[in-house]
């Protein structure tokens, strides 16, 4: 049979052979490791003074968490897989008229850390895809409960009247406006009148944002007033206000310019108040899952931030790829496509495209039982979020299943009076939402924690990354709100760490060892702070201070060390440049490893112990998308913003400075007066390792005079504080 031949097929997947290799160096790296673990437990067992006890015992601690952190890694590495999609085959297997619905979620919650232009080409993008339009809504939540971002909306359904159009005549492939108008795009009288228009328009909404409020003469009827007139009650303010629901476009009533139907475009605010949690994203994720199962329920959710756009006009066709194969259907929970980010730097000095989190270890949890859940790109069954595959759990009513058929207009009263209840602050009083249906609440980092727990029930993900990216997104550009972002993952991951949930107990009993370790993996990351403080400082003091703490070169273990370090180093640099990363990639990604673990790690175990001790309490911190032009220019040129005088520095700058003095002076004294390389080459092996990372503090101390130098005021506080610690060091250690 010819078809036999041909055989065409919606999607394929195919084992990594790397796997095997990854499997020999495995276990020779943990016969290593867990020599080197019997060599410290031996060591410490023999100290003989209290001192020598504290270092082995320190060095013995760090060793064993990066051992373990090792060890999670692992279930990356076993079973490595890669997925292609035919999308072109699609219609072979599947109609266009029997696509199934999609319901498309994209967040924002501050229209002045998130411009509402911004968030407005988010949504046009994903609103011109290639896709039956009358099966397509999409639903934005505005936790800033803002004016401001309602009228950039109402100006974007205008304005998507002419752009949907254009896009699917011109097969436009750039769907966000402002990437297709940033690009080199053919100028034609067409083109250039749809520039014009969309200028204004974001001139208009760019004028509105300056004067904070939405002005009469912006307003151009009767219906925009009355919706506006909402946030002009008196006692309106973001953290307490009613719900605003705004039904911007009805797909069975609104027309594009060419007549032809629009998806429908639903602005959703919902209620908040000040005595009741809202529970951050998560929160205004169940709202809207709500507020769209009243309207649509359409059986398939993509969320979105409203920092990453639609990258690609087709990818629904490609999710549709797995959707549509039975074989895979009855477990499946979601699809996970990649972050990927526009505007990095040429060497990611932040280590924002986060290739490990994103694109090398999800593959890898990909041929276990599925990738995480990282927050957007995804594209969940709804039928997820109500109990796992073969344990369904009911809601309160029947109309915010996953079952129930919507038989009313968008527009009918009804409708939006329960839309408005469902999105009420204290709706979710009492009931499952949270904890066994939709996004799950108690952590800060709300997107692992959800697919984790749809995991346990038993559902299965599939992780999607085609060649073309699907979104793009934006990066933090300054080192601040990139440790702040970090900081408040730490948070989030030790939550679940050390929940009744945690990986370590109920995943590695609910989905087995691999996967429970995958998970660990993630949770446990803060806690790499406490090798990568303690590797940052002690050897460094100790050298200063004459005191071995490693083999002696001359020693076999040695080579010990030689092996895990070089080992994991090489490892890790292979399997970055191999997934097209550039060495200098790598490089700003390992060193920023040592940084976080150096800040935002460190100070997210404090603040998360602080927290769990009652003396504080943390919110979701939402990373600043505003672009200020010197800090960008600064950005692309690869160089450190510091800048604000910010406690997460202090560390960083004690480590910089003490390594320079120990590499340097104690290099001097040590090895040229007393020729003792042989005793202390770790030492100063670390020491110069750090120097060597820290070159870009030295030259935001030192060299540099710009807004993003380091304060000097840091600088003050760190060269006393290394001071204060070598005075200590040297009693202590001279004892
Ligand atoms: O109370 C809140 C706080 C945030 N958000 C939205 O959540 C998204 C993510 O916030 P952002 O400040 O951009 O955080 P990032 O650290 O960049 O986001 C990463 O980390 C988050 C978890 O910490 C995930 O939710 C995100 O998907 C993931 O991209 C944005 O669209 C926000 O508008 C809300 O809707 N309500
Ligand atoms: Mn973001």
């Amino acid at each position: 049979m010819a078809f036999a031949t041909t055989n065409p097929r919606l999607h394929s997947l195919r084992w990594l052979r790397r796997r095997l290799l990854n499997r020999v160096f495995a276990a020779a790296y943990t016969a290593v490791i867990l020599a080197l673990l019997y060599h410290h437990a031996l060591t410490l067992f023999q100290s003989t003074t209290f001192k020598s006890f504290c270092i082995s015992f320190t060095i013995f601690v760090s060793d064993i968490i990066l051992a373990y952190m090792w060890s999670t890694t692992q279930s990356f590495r076993m079973n490595p897989v890669s997925r292609q999609e035919y999308p072109e085959n699609l219609e072979i297997f599947l109609d266009r008229k029997d696509f199934p619905a999609m319901d498309i979620f994209i967040c924002t919650a501050d229209p002045y850390k998130e411009p509402p232009v911004n968030v407005v080409n988010t949504a046009l993008s994903v609103m011109a895809y290639d896709f039956p339009t009358e099966k397509l809504s999409v639903y934005v939540s505005d936790d800033g409960g803002s004016e401001l971002t309602l009228f950039a909306f109402m100006e974007a359904a205008e304005f998507a009247r002419i752009w949907l159009p254009f896009c699917k005549e011109n097969n436009i492939i750039k769907r966000c406006p402002d990437a297709y108008f940033s690009s080199n795009y053919a100028q034609n009288p067409k083109t250039l009148e749809i520039k014009m228009k969309y200028d204004s328009m974001k001139t208009r909404v760019e004028s509105v944002v300056e004067k904070g409020k939405v002005s009469d003469e912006y307003i151009s009827n009767e219906k925009q007033h009355q919706a506006l007139s909402k946030y002009w009650t008196k006692g309106f303010t973001r953290q307490s206000h009613p719900s605003v629901i705004q039904v911007l476009l009805d797909t069975k009533n609104d027309k594009d310019i060419t007549e032809n139907s629009m998806p429908n475009l639903v602005y959703v605010s919902r209620e908040k108040s000040k005595a009741t949690p809202h529970h951050f994203k998560a929160g205004a994720l169940n709202a809207l899952l709500r507020v769209s199962s009243i309207m649509t329920n359409a059986p398939i959710v993509l969320t979105l931030d409203c920092d990453m756009y639609s990258n690609d006009p087709s990818t629904l066709q490609r999710v549709l790829c797995y959707i549509s194969d039975e074989s895979i259907w009855p477990n499946l929970g979601y699809i996970q496509i990649p972050q990927h980010y526009h505007g990095l730097n040429k060497t990611d000095i932040y280590a924002c495209e986060h290739k490990r989190l994103y694109q090398l270890n999800p593959p890898g949890m990909d041929g276990l039982d599925g990738p995480c859940y990282v927050g957007t790109g995804c594209f969940f069954r709804r039928l997820a979020f109500f109990g796992g595959p073969s344990s369904p759990v009911e809601p309160e009513f029947p109309e915010i299943g996953p079952n129930y058929i919507v038989n009313k207009p968008i527009m009918d009263q009804e409708i939006l009076d329960q839309a408005q209840q469902v999105s009420g602050c204290n709706y979710e009083n009492l009931s499952s939402w949270g904890s066994k249906i939709g996004f799950r609440y108690g952590s800060l980092s709300e997107d692992y924690y959800t697919g984790y727990r749809l995991q346990c029930e038993g559902w299965k993900s599939i992780f999607c990354d085609p060649n073309k990216p699907a979104f793009l997104g934006d990066v933090p550009i300054s080192l601040h709100d990139v440790l702040n972002q970090n900081k408040r993952w730490a948070v989030g991951l030790l939550e679940v760490g050390f929940s009744k949930y945690s990986p370590l107990t109920f995943g590695i009993q609910t989905m087995g060892i691999l996967m429970g370790q995958a998970y660990a993996h993630y949770a446990f990351w803060p806690i790499w702070s406490v090798p990568v403080t303690v590797y940052a400082f002690l050897p460094s003091l100790t050298f200063l201070n004459g005191i071995p703490i490693f083999p002696k070169v001359s020693d076999p273990w040695f080579l010990a060390y030689i092996f895990l370090f070089l080992g994991a180093y090489v490892q890790d640099c292979l399997d970055f440049t191999l997934a097209k990363g550039t060495f200098l990639r790598w490089w700003s990604d390992q060193r920023f490893w040592l940084i976080r673990g150096l800040s935002s790690y460190l100070f997210g175990s404090i603040e998360y112990i602080t927290k769990i001790l009652g003396i504080s309490t943390h919110g979701f911190n939402v990373t600043s998308k505003v672009v200020d032009d010197e800090q960008s220019k600064r950005y692309n040129q690869g160089i450190f913003e510091f800048g604000v005088e910010f406690p997460m520095f202090v560390p960083l700058a004690m480590a910089a400075i003490l390594n320079l003095i120990a590499f340097f002076y104690g290099g001097i004294v040590q090895i040229f007066k007393e020729g003792n390389l042989d005793g202390f080459f770790v030492q100063v092996f670390i020491a110069g390792f750090g120097v060597l990372n820290c070159l870009p503090i030295y030259e935001a101390m030192v060299l540099r005079s710009d807004k993003g130098r380091m304060p000097t005021r840091i600088t003050i506080i760190s060269t006393l504080l290394v001071g204060c610690l070598c005075v200590v060091a040297s009693f202590v250690l001279k004892i």
